[in-house]
């Protein structure tokens, strides 16, 4: 076996761009899409830097697929993977799962352009700030890949990669980033584990509680916690030599997660850490019986499909009345024979928050865990999550507080910031008997004549009557499930209560915004969705003008300014990445520009308008740190090649972490974070608003970190 030592990473030398962040910034020429593919992004700390390619040899040395190489990790790149390089060449490689500090034997696995990619065979030395993974999968399945890193490192590194790709592929320096305190940093997540939602919306929303159906019958939002569990037909386990080894080994059937990369590979899980207990429980319930020999139960085949069960599906929903979790679970299977499954249903459901039983059945050849038809098996057919408190849950914590405090409701205060409380209903839900008992209540009806939403403003600032009690909003927050518009997309609400509290992003953007409150400034919003960010700023400005390509997204900003009486906002319809020489014509010209970009960042079109327009000031809210930064440059250096000169200064950086132990955030939580703090009247319509609509698909995957940046005009 060839070797090649490295040396360590102790050696500091030259910062330099890796392989593949310059080819963001070069491939957004030539391609004709806005956004390059995205490559890997390393997160190199200047002081333990690489050497520079001028420095070594990389030109001249390619490993060849299959050599192996003692190897340090770095830092850690894009989606988590580690970054390391070749002793004396600096020849970069990446490794799945090699964490910063961890020296290595890896095997080449594949070679990309100008670096290769390594399976790591074993660990010579562990990482720095190795902590025992909790979880016995950790290191195996997709999910958590850096739960064995003290989280204060994993927040270390997500920094790190913000700055190196502002650095690198944005080319400013470090030196002055430091001089300026541009960096800010990360704003870390309180809750580690269990925070996992996923989320599925689908329209329309009902009485403020989202009934969930176990499959595509859902004709309700919803959003519910939910895994998804594969049955195999071959059990993946891992071997027992290191982690490069990992054969199958074929020692029954499986039930648990696919393993990272392959669709009929899985792997035995008992739990996951990030879901609820109670469908830890049901799990372990189906583990312990599902192999037994006299129930006859097989797996699906994935190659030469056969096999009965295809994947247990569990969701965790809310009991509208008593907020208590309450699970569905859901066996996808390739036909329907109910008697089969009886056993199991039989045992699962003497757990107490196991209320509903699905069988849905999908006698295609594709292994997806969507049924063609659909039965219920025990209980009921649907759950419930409070996606808004019930009037019922309401007046519920209304008089313990009352009971227990001896106040009236009064208005929250949190850090100086007046919330009221808004609940939105179905018309035909409020019953006049639930609204005597709100004394102050404000009623503000919709224009909308399908849906006949109100507003209820239900919180009111009685000066000097009590004082502001926090539990009583955290109760209601921690029965939100709020905006999470796809079934791709994450929610952490702990962080997101947490934001609300802490008043992070919220305040960034306000500051940010620096808004002269004296209504004379024009806010451009792109990107703007529903709305959210620029409604929250119309009240202090003169006008707000948003632009959005998604027709309903459009017209429910519109209903968003309507719901909560803001007449001084615009929203366009149009596609940001088509705009001509015309564009900005049809409005004043803007004093603050919001730019919320997807993934892709912005097109070079809106570049070159934003160049042109030399706003006073642009937040950018990124989802994407590596497009951002490439469009950083292009704002504040310009393009030499295009003849565009850069007239933008970069101002502050603000990473925020969302998803511990997973290279993983979602970007869609600061937006409305952020509205919903400030602005009464701006709250619940908005929830509402955000949830009925399922058009965020393409900002869902692997998103590192969520960096406001703020970048102001150099004149
Ligand atoms: C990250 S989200 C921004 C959300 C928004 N700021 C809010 O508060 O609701 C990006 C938005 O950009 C929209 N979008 C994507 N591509 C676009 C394009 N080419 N032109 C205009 N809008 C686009 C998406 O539909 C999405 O609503």
């Amino acid at each position: 076996m060839a070797v090649v030592a490295f040396p360590g990473c102790a050696a500091a030398s030259r910062l330099t761009a890796h392989p593949w962040m310059r080819a963001i910034r070069c491939s957004s020429f030539s391609s004709p899409s806005p956004c390059p593919p995205l490559p890997p992004h390393s997160s190199v700390e200047p002081s333990t830097s690489l050497p520079s390619p001028e420095s070594s040899s990389t030109s001249s040395f390619f490993p060849k697929r299959g050599k192996t190489l003692e190897l340090v990790c770095e830092s850690l790149a894009f989606k988590g993977t580690g970054v390391c390089k070749v002793a004396d060449t600096g020849f970069v490689v990446l490794c799945d799962r090699a964490l910063p500090g961890e020296r290595f034997i890896g095997r080449v696995s594949r070679k990309k352009g100008n670096y290769a990619e390594v399976t790591k065979l074993k660990t010579i030395t562990p990482h720095w700030d190795l902590v025992e993974a909790p979880c016995a999968y950790a290191s195996y399945c997709g999910g958590c890949k850096t739960q064995n890193l003290h989280y204060k490192a994993q927040l270390k590194a997500k920094e790190l990669q913000v700055r190196d790709l502002i650095i690198h592929v944005g080319r400013f320096s470090s030196t002055d980033c430091a001089k300026d305190c541009i960096f800010k940093p990360i704003v870390p997540c309180d809750m580690h584990f269990h925070y996992r939602n996923k989320v599925c919306a689908v329209p329309p929303f009902h009485n403020c509680l989202i009934g969930c159906h176990s499959s595509y019958v859902t004709d309700l939002i919803f959003v519910a916690v939910k895994m998804e569990f594969s049955f195999g037909a071959q059990c993946w386990v891992p071997s027992d030599g290191p982690r490069g080894d990992q054969d199958l080994i074929e020692n029954g059937y499986a039930l648990g997660l696919h393993v990272p990369g392959f669709f009929d590979k899985v792997l035995h899980i008992d739990k996951c850490m990030l879901q609820s207990e109670a469908t830890n429980k049901v799990l372990a319930i189906v583990q312990d019986c599902w192999r037994d020999p006299s129930l006859g139960l097989s797996p699906y085949d994935v190659h030469t499909h056969r096999g009965f069960l295809k994947h247990l599906m569990l969701r965790t929903g809310r009991d509208k009345r008593t907020g208590f979790a309450e699970v569905m679970v859901n066996f996808v299977t390739s036909s329907y024979k109910p008697e089969m499954l009886d056993p199991l249903v039989g045992r699962i459901s003497t757990i107490p928050e196991v209320v509903s039983v699905m069988n849905n059945v999908n006698s295609s050849v594709g292994n997806t865990s969507v049924g063609e038809q659909e039965y219920t098996l025990y209980g009921k057919s649907t759950i419930n999550e409070m996606l808004y408190p019930s009037v019922s849950f309401l007046l519920m914590i209304f008089f313990l507080w009352i009971r227990l405090e001896r106040e009236l409701m009064v208005n929250l205060n949190f850090g100086g910031y007046e919330m009221s409380v808004g609940v939105a209903l179905m018309e035909d839900n409020i019953k006049k008997s639930h609204l005597r008992w709100f004394g102050h209540i404000k009623r503000r009806p919709s224009d909308d004549p399908v849906r006949k939403v109100v507003v209820l403003d239900l919180a009111y600032v009685k000066k000097g009557r009590g004082r502001p009690k926090k539990t009583w909003l955290e109760n209601i927050i921690n029965n939100l499930s709020l905006l999470d518009l796809n079934e791709n997309l994450i929610l952490n609400r702990t962080q997101w209560r947490k934001m609300i509290h802490a008043e992070v992003l919220y305040k960034l953007i306000e500051d940010f915004a620096n808004l002269k409150g004296d209504l004379s400034e024009i806010v451009l919003d792109l990107f703007c969705g529903t709305g959210t960010i620029g409604l929250t700023l119309a009240r202090r400005v003169r006008h707000v003008y948003g632009f959005e390509v998604v027709k309903q997204a459009v017209s429910d900003a519109r209903q968003n300014a309507v719901l909560n009486g803001i007449h001084n906002a615009t929203f366009i319809q149009g596609d940001l990445n088509k705009i001509d020489g015309d564009f900005g014509k049809e409005f004043p010209k803007p004093d603050i520009v919001i730019s919320d970009p997807n993934r892709p960042g912005m097109h070079l079109k809106l570049i070159k308008y934003l160049l042109n327009l030399q706003a006073s000031r642009i937040i950018y809210i990124s989802c994407n740190p590596a497009t951002c930064a490439r469009d950083l440059d292009y704002l504040c250096h310009g393009l030499p090649e295009k003849n565009l000169r850069g007239c933008y200064r970069l101002k502050c950086v603000q990473p925020v972490d969302m998803f511990p132990h997973t290279p993983h955030i979602e970007c869609i939580c600061c937006e409305a974070t952020i509205s919903w703090c400030k602005c009464p009247g701006l709250q619940f319509s908005q929830r509402i608003q955000y949830v009925l609509k399922n058009y965020y698909k393409e900002v869902a995957g692997a998103l590192l970190m969520h960096p406001l940046i703020f970048i102001s005009c150099k004149n």
